[in-house]
C-alpha cells in the first residue's frame, strides 16, 4: 500500500472520523488521523501528503486560522474543507485558502470519495493559497443545500473579475448575492452601486449609466457622474437588466467590449475598470427569442450564470431567516418578539410565492400586530388571512388549517388526534351544510353522504338542534 496516495484526515468527532477513515481506506488511500488542529499542523511539517481533509472547528482552536501557515510548509497539499459551519464565511475562507473544495456537512461519503478522487488529479496550479480574509458580516441566511451550492459558486467568483448573471425569483436574494459576491471578492473596499433598470425612464437610461455633460439634453442643468464613473474600481450591479432598451443594450456592449465610454454630449472618452454583475427575474433566453434582448449581449453578461433558489426549494432556511427578521425589527425600532415553534412550522408550510421579501415583511407586519411577546399560531393565522384576503388567492388552505390545529398540541399527545380532528371538523361542516338545507335533517343527511341517524347522533354529540 506504501504507493497509494497518502491522506491527513483531521476530524475532532472519533465517529466522523472512523466512518471517513475506512471509506478512504476501502478506495484505497493511505490514511492517517488528526484529532487536533495542533497536530494537523505538525503532522503537515512532518510528512508529506497528497492531501489533507480537515474540519474546521478544533477543541484548541478554528482550523482556518493556523492553515495557510501549516500549508506553506508543504509541497502543493491539496485540501478539502468539511465543516458543519455551513455559512456563506465558510465557504469563502476555504476558496481563499486554495482549497480544492468544501463540503458542508453532513455530506454523502460518495461525494467526498469523489471529491478526493477529482482533487488528487487536479492541475497543480490550482493551489494557490490566497491571503485568508476575515470572516465579515454575514449578509446571507440559509444553510439549506441549495444555499451551500450558492455559497460554492459564490465562493469562486470572488477572486475574478467575470462578469455574471443571477437569475432567480423575485424577492429570493439575487441584489445581496451580487453584494457578497462583491464583499468577498477583491473589490470590496470599493464602491458598489446598484441600477435597477425597471425603474429609470427609457430616455434617461443611458444618461444615468454614463452621465451627461452640461446642456446635453433639456433639463440636463449640470454635469453628472454616472453609475459606471461611481462604481469605478469596483462593481456595477445592474438589476432588472431584461428592461434595459435596446439602444442602451448596444451602448453597453460597445462598453464592454472595449471597456470605454463617453457621458451622453460629451467627447471625452473615459476607461472603465468595473466588475459588472446583472440580474433578471425574467429568462433572458426568452427576451432574447422575442427579440427584446441582444444575443451578443446575453453572451457577455452571462459568463457565470448563478441561480438563486425560491423560498419553497428551501423551507428549512425559513426558521433562520424568520430569527434573523425579529432581530432586524428590533433594529427598526419595533418591539422585540419571540416566536412559538408551532407558528414557525406553519410559516415553514406556507409557499411564499414573494421568497424572502415577502416573508421579511410578514415577519414586520407580526412584530407590529401579533398582541403579546411571542407570535403563536393564532396570530399567524390571522395575518395568513390578511395576507389571503388582499391576494385574493388561498394562501393557506385545510391542509394549513389542519396543520396549524396539530401545531397547536404536543407531539407527545397520542391516542385520540383523530377522533378529536374529526369531531373539530364535524360542527362546523354540519352547521353550514344545515343552513344550506334550511335545518333539514334529511336532506342533510343525503348531501352529506350519512344515514339520517347518524347524523341525529352526531348533532346530538355537539348540541346542534
Ligand atoms: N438569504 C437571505 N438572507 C437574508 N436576507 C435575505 C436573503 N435573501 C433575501 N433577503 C432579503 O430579502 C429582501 C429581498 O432581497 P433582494 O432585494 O436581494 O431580492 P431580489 O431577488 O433582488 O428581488 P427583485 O427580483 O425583486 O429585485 C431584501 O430585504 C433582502 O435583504
Amino acid at each position: 500500500m506504501s504507493g497509494s496516495p497518502h491522506i491527513l484526515l483531521a476530524e475532532d468527532d472519533n465517529a466522523v472520523a472512523t466512518v471517513i477513515q475506512a471509506s478512504l481506506e476501502g478506495a484505497g488511500y493511505r490514511v492517517a488521523l488528526a484529532e487536533t488542529r495542533a497536530a494537523r499542523d505538525a503532522m503537515l511539517a512532518g510528512a508529506a501528503y497528497d492531501l489533507l481533509i480537515t474540519d474546521v472547528v478544533f477543541p484548541d482552536g478554528n482550523g482556518f486560522d493556523t492553515l495557510a501557515d501549516a500549508l506553506a510548509n508543504t509541497d502543493g497539499c491539496s485540501v478539502i474543507v468539511v465543516s458543519a459551519q455551513n455559512t456563506l464565511d465558510t465557504a469563502i475562507r476555504a476558496a481563499r485558502l486554495g482549497s480544492y473544495d468544501y463540503l458542508p456537512k453532513p455530506f454523502d461519503l460518495d461525494e467526498l470519495l469523489k471529491t478526493t478522487a477529482a482533487a488528487m488529479h487536479r492541475e497543480a496550479s490550482a493551489a494557490e493559497p490566497a491571503q485568508d480574509p476575515d470572516g465579515g458580516e454575514q449578509l446571507l441566511i440559509g444553510r439549506t443545500p441549495p444555499m451551500q451550492a450558492l455559497y460554492r459558486v459564490i465562493a469562486r467568483l470572488a477572486d475574478n473579475d467575470l462578469a455574471v448573471l443571477i437569475g432567480g425569483e423575485s424577492g429570493t436574494g439575487k441584489e445581496l448575492v451580487a453584494r457578497a459576491i462583491h464583499q468577498s471578492g477583491q473589490r470590496a473596499q470599493r464602491p458598489f452601486v446598484a441600477i435597477n433598470m425597471a425603474a429609470i425612464p427609457r430616455d434617461l437610461v443611458e444618461s444615468e449609466l454614463f452621465g451627461h455633460e452640461r446642456g446635453a439634453f433639456t433639463g440636463a442643468n449640470a454635469r453628472t457622474e454616472g453609475r459606471f464613473g461611481q462604481a469605478e474600481g469596483g462593481t456595477l450591479f445592474l438589476d432588472e437588466i431584461g428592461d434595459m432598451p435596446l439602444d442602451a443594450q448596444t451602448r453597453l456592449l460597445r462598453v464592454l467590449q472595449s471597456g470605454e465610454y463617453s457621458p451622453v454630449g460629451g467627447s471625452e472618452v473615459r476607461r472603465s475598470d468595473v466588475r459588472i454583475i446583472a440580474a433578471s427575474h425574467r429568462s433572458l433566453p426568452d427576451l432574447v427569442a422575442e427579440g427584446r434582448f441582444r444575443e451578443d449581449l446575453f453572451y457577455r453578461l452571462n459568463v457565470v450564470p448563478v441561480a438563486v433558489p425560491a423560498l419553497r426549494e428551501r423551507r428549512g432556511d425559513i426558521a433562520g431567516l424568520c430569527r434573523h427578521f425579529m432581530v432586524g425589527a428590533q433594529d427598526r425600532g419595533l418591539p422585540a418578539k419571540t416566536i412559538s415553534a408551532a407558528a414557525l412550522k406553519l410559516i415553514e408550510r406556507q409557499d411564499w410565492p414573494g421568497n424572502v421579501r415577502e416573508l421579511e415583511n410578514f415577519v414586520y407586519r407580526m412584530c407590529v400586530l401579533a398582541r403579546g411577546d411571542t407570535f403563536g399560531v393564532s396570530d399567524v393565522r390571522a395575518q395568513f388571512v390578511t395576507a389571503t384576503d388582499e391576494s385574493g388567492g388561498d394562501v393557506d388552505g385545510i391542509d394549513g388549517a389542519i396543520a396549524g390545529w396539530l401545531a397547536d398540541r404536543a407531539p407527545s399527545a397520542t391516542g385520540a388526534l383523530y377522533d378529536d380532528l374529526l369531531a373539530r371538523i364535524e360542527r362546523p361542516l354540519f352547521e353550514y351544510v344545515l343552513g344550506e338545507t334550511g335545518g333539514n335533517q334529511l336532506r342533510a343527511a343525503e348531501r352529506l353522504g350519512i344515514n339520517r341517524n347518524t347524523l341525529r347522533k352526531r348533532l346530538a354529540r355537539h348540541d346542534l338542534p
